[in-house]
């Protein structure tokens, strides 16, 4: 038990490093690639203290080369869950009982083992297994996973902190307890960061977890374990395991012990969760705690005192990078007339010198779509959005599979603002672009309010401050991270902490003390030092 109030290291967001051509960091990262090439890894669950090898294996290849073998992992099934959940249970009582120093530490460990030794390993990782480019892989599974650890310990350390008054005569105290039981962390393709994020925020608060990452992740989630591992993690403590999404689930909920669910994902799987939780209440010790961070159809609302240049590399960035499969991606903009033609012309001009390949090759910008479902769906939107004669497709639209999942940057105009392209979540490098007449701005918000269920994220681009101030104001509950005159991708951690409502999601903002609280139950304990011996009030006569 700690043995004084700690002060934990002020946290600093990590530096981004650039790769330019000769430095050294772009060799050492080369080299990270070469390496994770020439061989084939055999990936184990983690449950316990020991490496589970089911013996059925499942290839892992570059979306980008998918001839490629980086290796194998091994596919669990509902007896691995049920072994992954009695080891959480089991490590249970050690770790509660840990002081919260030593948990700070194994943490603040993990994030410096990811800034130096680990630096390149996960980067290679995630841009063969997901790819990502050297940027955007830095920006993830570098950059914003070592943030996550080192705010999140900050975070904590504040809530511990944080105590209640006393009164005379009186000592009021709060324990931030772990939640009773064991807890699940369901983990998306698309960041790294979030993979590593969700299960060690819920452990770093004390609680034992079972973490089932997305299959296409599985790769550098494995290099995740082995910091953790090397950083000093107890076994048991986080139990990573290969299964399907419905055999997790139908083993978690409806176990007595599920105490929490920390997801990122899809709204239709959390909605699904969702439901089944409720279902099986009545089976839980206590009411388990949900938090899903999901979809989103994310906006570009430009008013016509806005600056083309800038809106039109806010699209090309917000849109495409990482093939647009981020869930902040800018997925539908509403463009005023009179700055149309500017904001086509340069906006064409930037996709036409875009170059699409492999993350090995240092000049593409963009890469593959994550795999053959994903490539599918996207190009389904494509050719639907085709035959619909309120569209047309100004620049892309092309896509191959043959060596990797490419799609190229594809731009709809609609002249339908609900056309389907402009509503539904894509998850790919399509954007749907409205011209509205420029006198109807107050409008065209309430069209962007309306439009799609999600409320994730959203920009306004204008120069006018009473028209930022009106946007502001009427798309209030349209996005939980909302910018002025900036892309909406790319939050970081400790400066616009991040998540949406509606149907994106319940708006824990990951990387926040508000979402360290959902992994904690707080019991106040009440002292008093001298207890009244006479139950008479004064006001009372005496006899
Ligand atoms: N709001 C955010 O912060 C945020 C961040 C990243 C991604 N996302 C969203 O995530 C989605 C893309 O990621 P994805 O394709 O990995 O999402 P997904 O919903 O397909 O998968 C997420 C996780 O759930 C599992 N899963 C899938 N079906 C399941 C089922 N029926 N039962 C239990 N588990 C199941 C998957 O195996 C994976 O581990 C997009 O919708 C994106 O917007 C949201
Ligand atoms: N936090 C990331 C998005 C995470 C979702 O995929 C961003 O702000 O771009």
């Amino acid at each position: 038990m700690p043995k004084g109030f700690y002060n934990v290291p002020a946290p600093k967001n990590e530096p981004v490093l650039s790769y330019a051509p000769g430095s050294k960091e772009r060799q050492l990262l080369k080299k990270a690639l070469a390496d994770a090439r020439a061989v084939e890894l055999d990936i184990p669950m983690y449950i316990g203290a020991e490496e589970v090898r089911s013996g059925k294996k499942k290839k892992l290849s570059p979306p980008h080369d998918h001839q490629h073998v980086l290796g194998y992992f091994h596919e669990g099934d509902k007896s691995h869950v049920e072994q992954a959940v009695q080891a959480a249970l089991n490590a249970r009582e050690l770790w509660v009982n840990l002081g919260w120093e030593h948990r700070a530490a194994i943490f603040l460990k993990a994030a410096d083992l990811l800034a130096g030794p680990y630096r390149y390993k996960i980067n290679a990782a995630t841009m063969l297994g997901q790819s990502k480019n050297a940027f955007q892989a830095e920006i993830d599974s570098a950059c914003e996973l070592i943030d996550f650890l080192r705010f999140n310990v900050h975070f904590m350390s504040q809530i511990y902190h944080d105590q209640p008054e006393s009164s005379p005569g009186v000592w009021n105290r709060i324990e931030y307890r772990a939640l009773e039981g064991f807890t699940f962390a369901l983990t998306p393709f698309n960041f790294t960061a979030i993979a590593g994020n969700l299960p060690t925020s819920m452990a770093m608060m004390g609680n034992t977890v079972v973490w089932k990452p997305a299959n296409t992740q599985i790769y550098a989630a494995n290099v995740i374990m082995q910091v953790l591992k090397e950083a000093g993690l107890p076994d048991g403590v986080i139990n990573l395991i290969y299964v399907s999404g419905p055999d997790a689930g139908d083993v978690i909920f409806s176990h007595r012990e599920f105490a929490g669910l920390h997801f990122t994902g899809s709204t239709g799987v959390f909605q699904g969760m969702w439901k089944t939780i409720g279902q099986n209440i009545q089976q839980y010790r206590s009411y388990p705690r949900i938090v899903g961070e999901t979809g989103g159809k994310d906006f570009v609302m430009v008013h016509k005192s806005a600056n083309a240049k800038e809106v039109s590399t806010a699209l090309s960035r917000g849109a495409f990078e990482y093939q647009g499969q981020k869930c902040s991606a800018a997925s539908r903009a509403y463009i005023p007339s009179n700055l149309w033609d500017d904001v086509k012309k340069y906006m064409l001009e930037d996709l036409k010198s875009f170059k699409m390949g492999g993350t090995e090759d240092f000049g593409n910008f963009i890469n593959a779509v994550i795999d053959e479902k994903a490539f599918n769906s996207i190009t389904g939107y494509i050719e639907k959005a085709r035959q619909n004669p309120m569209n047309e497709i100004i620049a892309g639209g092309k896509y191959d599979k043959s060596k990797g999942y490419f799609i190229e940057p594809t731009v709809i105009v609609s002249k339908d603002p609900s056309s389907v392209t402009m509503c539904e979540e894509i998850f790919g490098p399509v954007l749907t672009i409205y011209v509205y007449h420029s006198e109807n701005f107050e409008q065209t918000l309430e069209l962007v309010d309306s439009t799609s269920p999600y409320a994730l994220t959203g920009s306004i681009f204008a120069k006018d401050r009473y028209a930022i101030e009106l946007a502001a104001k009427k798309l209030t509950n349209a996005a939980g991270n909302f910018y002025i005159n900036d892309k909406p991708t790319g939050a970081v951690v400790g400066q616009q902490p991040f998540g949406g409502a509606r149907g994106s999601g319940t708006n824990d903002k990951a990387g926040a003390k508000v979402n360290l609280l959902r992994w904690v139950s707080l019991r106040t304990v009440k002292e008093t030092f001298v207890p009244p011996v006479d139950y008479r009030y004064p006001f009372l006569d005496k006899e």
